[in-house]
């Protein structure tokens, strides 16, 4: 296979009259580990999904390694936003992650194969959970459970590993944890990563991008982070300042 490369070209997704990307182009390349953030309402999911291809834009267009999505054969891992797996099923650690090597149509009498369960048994050594593999998931802390989301999306050694605020739900110690987790895979794998959390990643991640339908600002996290916070932070303490009518600040 090519090395991968996925171009958004002018993509636009609206939601009946709500403009959720307009014209957005991005090229995501090889061994990139690029860090979303954003606005709450800035389209970082619908640009996520656009990507998964889970959603078709209103126009524009994505390539995958200059051909179409199936004929690329990228395989890529989804940690969505809010988990398909309702935490109160009675499932065990290892069975969810065995659901990550489920093929799309699943015949009758399907039985996962011995290498289907080597795959989860390395993938559950890499985000730490490999003595957690027998244990209810109703059992897991909010970390332990987004590893397992994480080794799940893992088992089909994706490609390009698309994480959308995989530490939205959990406590400060977590986030860590899960972030050094996600620095240690984006060594071999392309990573794309949405989060409110840019304080924690902007020292990780390669490149940094304030996206607000469309990209607003991109490049070393630093700038970037200083430029989307910083500075309107500064520049509205000096607009109060001056309607107060203090000078030289
Ligand atoms: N299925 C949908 N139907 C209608 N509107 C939607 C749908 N999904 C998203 N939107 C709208 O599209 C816009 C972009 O949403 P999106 O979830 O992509 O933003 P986001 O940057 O990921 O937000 P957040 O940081 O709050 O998760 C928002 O105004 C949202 O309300």
């Amino acid at each position: 296979m090519k090395p991968l490369k996925i171009v958004l070209n002018d993509v636009s997704v609206n939601y009946g009259n709500i403009h959720a990307l307009k014209k957005l182009n991005l090229t995501i390349n090889d061994g990139d580990y690029i860090g979303i953030i954003g606005p709450n309402g800035g389209g970082k999911s619908t640009m996520m999904k656009s990507i998964l291809g889970l959603i078709k834009p209103n126009s524009g267009e994505i390539s995958y390694c200059g051909t179409t999505l199936r004929k690329s054969h990228i395989k890529m891992g989804y940690v969505p936003q809010i988990s398909d797996i309702n935490p109160m099923f009675p499932i065990t650690v290892e069975e969810v992650v065995l659901m990550g090597r489920m093929e799309k149509a699943v015949k009758a009498f399907f039985k996962y194969s011995e290498e289907d369960k080597r795959a989860v048994a390395e993938v559950l050594d890499i985000v730490g959970l490999k003595e957690q593999k027998d244990r209810q998931i109703s059992e897991l802390s909010g970390g332990e459970f987004q590893k397992m989301i994480i080794a799940r999306a893992l088992t089909m050694k994706p490609d390009i590993l698309l994480l959308d605020e995989p530490t939205a739900m959990v406590d400060v110690m977590s986030q860590r944890q899960i972030f050094n987790l996600i620095k240690k895979l984006s060594e071999d794998i392309t990573i794309v990563l949405i989060t409110h959390h840019v304080q924690m990643i902007s020292k990780n991640v390669k490149k940094l991008i304030y996206l607000d339908k469309n990209i607003i600002a991109e490049g070393d996290p630093n700038e970037v982070y200083q430029y989307a916070y910083i500075r309107p932070v500064h520049k509205q303490i000096k607009r109060s300042i001056h309607q107060r009518g203090v000078k030289n600040v």
